[in-house]
């Protein structure tokens, strides 16, 4: 696991933003998530990283309100966090899925607005009628989405419609309609996931840019090249359990590590596909 360019320099010291203690998920006799605290700082891009089934995105579903944890608690800004996906992102959080998840038949600038209502505080009645508040409202959602759109690098594609857009603008539109609810931090679940060499880093200096806007980040990738050059910190889950959190060097360069993800090799017959590669190892720089 090399990695060529060096890794942004930590932030500082900033505000914790999010705060999540003694995170525990249990499916049945599943214990998928165990125990797991994470801070995140004002300004800091976190990564999230495992091999598959670790754990991450249930991690995720705890902090962001899909899931209520079995136990452990969730601050954000100081205040605890009620597990209802609205009251998350009212409070200032805002995610992206695995699976794209646009409205497939709205056009770029109409998903953008979506994620904006939560913001706009036009009753049902206003908007039914029309009336000036609403329009007011509906100018300004518009004119936001449209800035958000050009944020992201989509302000050509705004009339396009969702399942008509290459694959990796999809990826960015949906961190748009994210971006539209106003978030302090925002959570991104694999955003490079299919994406081309070039797109990915395209993804890269687009999270660089979200967090020079002010956000904190989130950040879960198999992408270890992506993780190691983007995150201020590295969290490794395995199991459900937190293995190492550190600086990305600290993380990279720890052999558990690598372990976890390509194993010991006792058990090379069972983890390698016929080609000799580690079916669930790191997916390096791809
Ligand atoms: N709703 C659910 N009900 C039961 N088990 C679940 C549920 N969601 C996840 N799991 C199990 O919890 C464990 C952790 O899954 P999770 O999807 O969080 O891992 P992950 O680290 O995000 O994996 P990947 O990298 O493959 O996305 C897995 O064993 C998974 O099968």
């Amino acid at each position: 696991m090399t990695v060529t360019e060096p890794a942004p320099s930590a932030p500082s010291t900033g505000r914790p933003v999010l705060e999540a203690s003694g995170v525990t998920m249990r499916f049945g006799g599943l214990l998928a998530v165990n125990d797991v605290n994470l801070t995140v700082r004002e300004g800091e891009i976190v990564g999230l990283i495992g091999p598959n089934g670790a754990g991450k995105t249930t991690f995720f579903n705890c902090l962001t309100g899909l899931y209520k944890p079995t136990s452990g608690q969730v601050r954000f800004e100081g205040t605890p966090l009620p597990p209802k996906p609205r009251a998350v992102v009212k409070a200032g959080m805002a995610r992206t899925f695995q699976n794209i998840r646009l409205f497939a038949n709205m056009t770029a600038l109409e998903n953008v607005m979506v994620g904006r209502y939560c913001r706009t505080s036009a009753g049902a009645l206003t908007s039914v009628l029309h009336g000036p508040k609403y329009r007011r409202e509906e100018a300004a959602t518009r004119a936001r989405a449209q800035e958000l759109l050009e944020f992201v690098g989509l302000g050509r594609s705004t009339e396009h419609l969702a399942r008509n857009m290459p694959y990796g603008d999809q990826r960015r539109l949906e961190i748009a309609r994210a971006l539209a609810t106003d978030p302090k931090l925002i959570l991104l679940d694999e955003p490079t996931a299919g994406m081309n060499p070039q797109e990915t880093k395209q993804a890269s200096d687009l999270i660089f840019k979200i967090r020079d806007s002010g956000l904190s980040v989130v950040v879960i990738e198999h992408d270890m090249r992506f993780i190691f050059n983007l995150c201020d910190r590295v969290l490794c889950l395995v199991r459900g359990e937190t293995l190492i959190e550190g600086l990305p060097g600290e993380v990279q360069s720890d052999p558990r590590v690598i372990e976890a993800y390509i194993g010991t090799g006792e058990d090379d017959d069972e983890d390698e596909s016929s080609d000799g590669r580690p079916q669930d190892g790191p997916e390096e720089g791809r």
